[in-house]
């Protein structure tokens, strides 16, 4: 019998293009295992754009066959599901193996998307893990990736989130969730890690090759320190790593768990777990109630992200052979991430070029900010309209400190002068959000969905989509965070 009989034009996922990607690297880099089903499995929520990315139709995303594949209870065509090892720093401490512990790939599209399901069962790194992922995080994750990448911030993608009545334990009783995640390539900073531990150099060797190979093919070529590929490609992964650094520090995001095992050798953002976007503008912010020591608070991020990346040289260290060699390769994170940042800054302040003294007057208005914890994410939505409309009232509303606000707004003045307001106003409400997913908003979503009500999901993620866009109807959605916001508890624990 035709599986696909019902659906003779909507073409199934198709996994068979499965050809030199992540399995061609061989038995110790993985384990083969397919998903463990789920019970009674219903549509969370569904992203149209990634289904479009995946070449797959409306009608077969809504098969029944489509949710069984999503949730890890049938196998899409042409896959050989696997869950990977990788190690990794955890709280800055050598936590040894882990791997996908709730995590299989079902395997790569033939344009080389590499298609993932999170919570999909036990694997053989799940250690003391249940191998499942909750309905919460799992809608907060979906959401969250596609929040970033409309932002423009480099990240996996979610095609869709399914849910089952499983009963999942943790700090009480909730139930299964499960996200379909995309991107080029899920290897890690931990990857590396894994095998530079064990000394197994053959594999570091191999899997170096294989990044350098498919994602960083100009590591071969271009101009290297010390003619040596594998520094070039621990040269462009910080670089990369140092722009992401600088998208999160301008949209205001904290990740919470920055291990080296959530590091992405794309330089992509991967595992939203306990991840906030700033409401008021606290530069110390911790967002992971589970960070006690405050490690990887907002602000710490870029150095977090350079630790990380020591790890990864140092893992590089016996293909890339000299210390020296290595330190070379990480020294233009610093400029890299500085340059960025002030670009983006730049654009949040509508100033199409550069001058010397904006270093100064993005300094200043940053502290303003954080000594008044101003909302992060109002401020320059206001601002970007302030501009546009030559009125700076709304603005000033949010300061006590008018006069340390009109200090500023004289400096601002002027260096905005020279340009077109109406071309600063536009620029900076493409680049300054109206819609980001604020925790608040993720758990009124989340309390729906509880009840069965996926509809807020789907309309967050339209707005998310968009975010740059007005949304006439929808102001709530991109208000003060209720008093009640502050009380959520995002922990480790999904
Ligand atoms: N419920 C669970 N069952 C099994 N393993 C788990 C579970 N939760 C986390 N892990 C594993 O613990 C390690 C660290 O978890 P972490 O929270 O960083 O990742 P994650 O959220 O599971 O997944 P990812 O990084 O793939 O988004 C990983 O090896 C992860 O697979
Ligand atoms: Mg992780």
């Amino acid at each position: 019998m035709n599986p696909h009989a019902d659906h003779p034009l909507a073409p199934p996922l198709d996994l068979a293009g499965d050809r030199g990607g992540f399995a061609s690297l061989g038995p110790a880099f993985f384990t083969r295992l397919d998903p463990t089903p789920l019970p009674q499995p219903y549509w969370v929520g569904i992203s149209s754009s990634v289904a479009e990315l995946l070449d797959l139709d409306a009608q077969w995303m809504a098969s029944d066959e489509a949710l069984q594949v999503f949730t890890g209870n049938a196998c899409p065509v042409g896959s050989r599901p696997l869950a990977s090892v990788y190690s990794g720093h955890q709280f800055g401490v050598w936590a040894g193996q882990l791997g996908d512990g709730r995590a299989i790939l079902l395997g790569e599209t033939t344009e080389g998307l590499e298609v993932q399901l999170k919570g999909s069962g036990r694997t053989p790194y799940s250690r003391m893990g249940d191998g499942r992922a909750v309905l919460r995080s799992s809608i907060r994750e979906f959401l969250c990736s596609e929040a970033m990448h409309a932002l423009g911030i480099p990240t996996s993608r979610a095609l869709c989130v399914t849910g089952s009545p499983a009963p999942v334990r943790r700090e009480e009783t909730e139930t299964a969730a499960v996200v379909t995640r995309v991107a080029p390539s899920f290897v890690r900073f931990g990857h590396f890690e894994h095998f530079a531990a064990r000394d197994m150099q053959t594999e570091l060797h191999a899997l170096a090759d294989y990044v350098i190979e498919r994602y960083y093919p100009a590591c071969r070529t271009a101009p290297q320190p010390a003619s040596n590929a594998y520094a070039a490609l621990l040269q462009a992964v910080s670089e990369r790593t140092a722009t992401l650094m600088a998208h999160w520090q301008a949209v205001g995001f904290c990740h919470g768990v920055m291990n080296t095992d959530n590091m992405s050798i794309l330089g992509l953002t991967i595992d939203y777990g306990p991840f906030q976007f700033l409401d008021a503008f606290v530069p110390g912010h911790v967002c992971n109630h589970s960070d006690t020591q405050g490690r990887y608070a907002y602000n710490r991020q870029p150095n977090v992200a350079y630790w990380n990346l020591f790890c990864l040289a140092q893992a590089l260290l016996p293909l890339i052979g000299d210390e020296g060699v290595a330190r070379t390769a990480l020294e233009s994170y610093k400029t890299v991430f500085s340059t960025n940042f002030m670009a983006q800054m730049r654009r949040k302040l509508g100033l199409a070029d550069a001058a010397p003294a904006d270093g100064e007057l993005i300094d200043a208005i940053l502290l303003l900010l954080a000594r008044e914890g101003v909302d992060h994410t109002i401020f320059w939505r206001r601002l970007s309209h302030a501009v546009a409309r030559h009125d700076f009232a709304p603005v000033r509303d949010l300061f006590l400190d008018g006069a340390g606000w009109d200090r500023w707004l004289l400096s601002y003045s002027e260096r905005i002068a020279q340009t077109d307001k109406a071309q600063s106003g536009d620029l900076m409400l493409k680049t300054n959000p109206k819609f980001v997913l604020r925790n608040h908003l993720g758990e009124q979503a989340i309390r729906a969905a509880k009840l069965g009500d996926f509809s807020p999901v789907q309309t967050l993620l339209h707005l998310l989509e968009h975010p740059f866009d007005e949304h006439p109807g929808h102001d709530a959605w991109a208000d003060f965070p209720p008093d009640w916001a502050s009380s959520i508890e995002i922990s480790c624990s999904s």
